[in-house]
């Protein structure tokens, strides 16, 4: 028997189970896949539709880990330079305000990640109940991910200071598993830029301001992006966050399968 789920990865699992059957109908042909610990979730239920519901279907990843969790569940691999027009994408988020404003790429993928979220028709978030939030930066402590360019980063990081960010900000690094800093599925640098909160109330503001950077590629704040937010929640309920402000708790009816 297959160990029980945390509440947290129970939580998770409620989230992108509801989400997919709520988005992922049988007209949709191109479905984007996200990053994150979130995704395997929405991949597994997306498997759960059956072959006959996939076998048109082509899924496009936004990263490696994506591009894996396809293949080995076996999967229509695509790339987006061949569809570059999405039905649905569904990606995990690290926090998400009020508005469907969020912070993504704890995992540094918020490049990829954005690219696949403007080429959906519908782009939809999954997150446990932790990530939910009135101000951005309020519950992810880490800051902003931006990935940038290696060449003048330095001076990107003392212009992130100048917008705000904390003078302490510097390139998110690999750890004990490799000497030296993480380097995102483009081959770029990732900087994690934490900014005060009157900065983070404004989040279109800033991201406007983070992109104007020289060197910058990509800012892991996604505004008026969402039309959905799931969050799966400790008792076994769903929040439903949408575009329009209205906001649905519904029970879940699959946490035991
Ligand atoms: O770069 C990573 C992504 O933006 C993830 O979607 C985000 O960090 C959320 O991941 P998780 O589902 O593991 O909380």
């Amino acid at each position: 028997m297959s160990k029980p789920l945390s509440a947290i990865e129970a939580a998770k699992r409620l989230a992108a189970y509801t989400a997919v059957d709520h988005h992922i109908f049988p007209q949709h042909r191109v479905i984007g896949i996200g990053s994150g610990s979130t995704v395997p979730y929405v991949v597994e239920r997306i498997v759960a539709q059956g072959q006959e519901a996939n076998r048109h279907r082509v899924f496009i990843p936004t990263g490696f880990q994506s591009k894996n969790l396809i293949v080995d569940a076996g999967l229509v691999l695509g790339d987006i330079e061949q569809f570059p027009n999405i039905d649905v994408t569904i990606d995990g988020a690290d926090e998400v305000d009020d508005h469907l404003n969020c912070i993504k790429g704890g995992g540094g993928c918020q490049y990829r990640e954005k690219v696949l979220a403007e080429a959906a028709t519908t782009f939809v978030l999954v997150a446990d109940y932790r990530k939910k939030s009135l101000v951005l930066g309020t519950t992810w402590h880490h800051g902003v991910p931006l990935e940038l360019v290696p060449f003048g980063y330095a001076r990107v990081l003392q212009r992130l200071v100048a917008l705000g960010a904390q003078p302490s900000v510097t390139l998110r690094m690999a750890g004990a598993a490799k000497a030296g800093p993480v380097v995102s599925d483009n081959g770029n640098f990732i900087v994690d830029a934490i900014f005060p909160e009157e900065r983070m109330r404004h989040p279109t503001e800033l991201l406007k301001e983070l992109k104007g950077l020289t060197g910058i590629v990509e800012v892991g704040l996604f505004c008026g992006m969402a039309k959905a937010a799931y969050f799966g929640n400790e008792d076994g309920s769903v929040t439903i966050r949408k575009v329009d402000g209205s906001v649905e708790e519904v029970a879940a009816v699959h946490n035991d399968e």
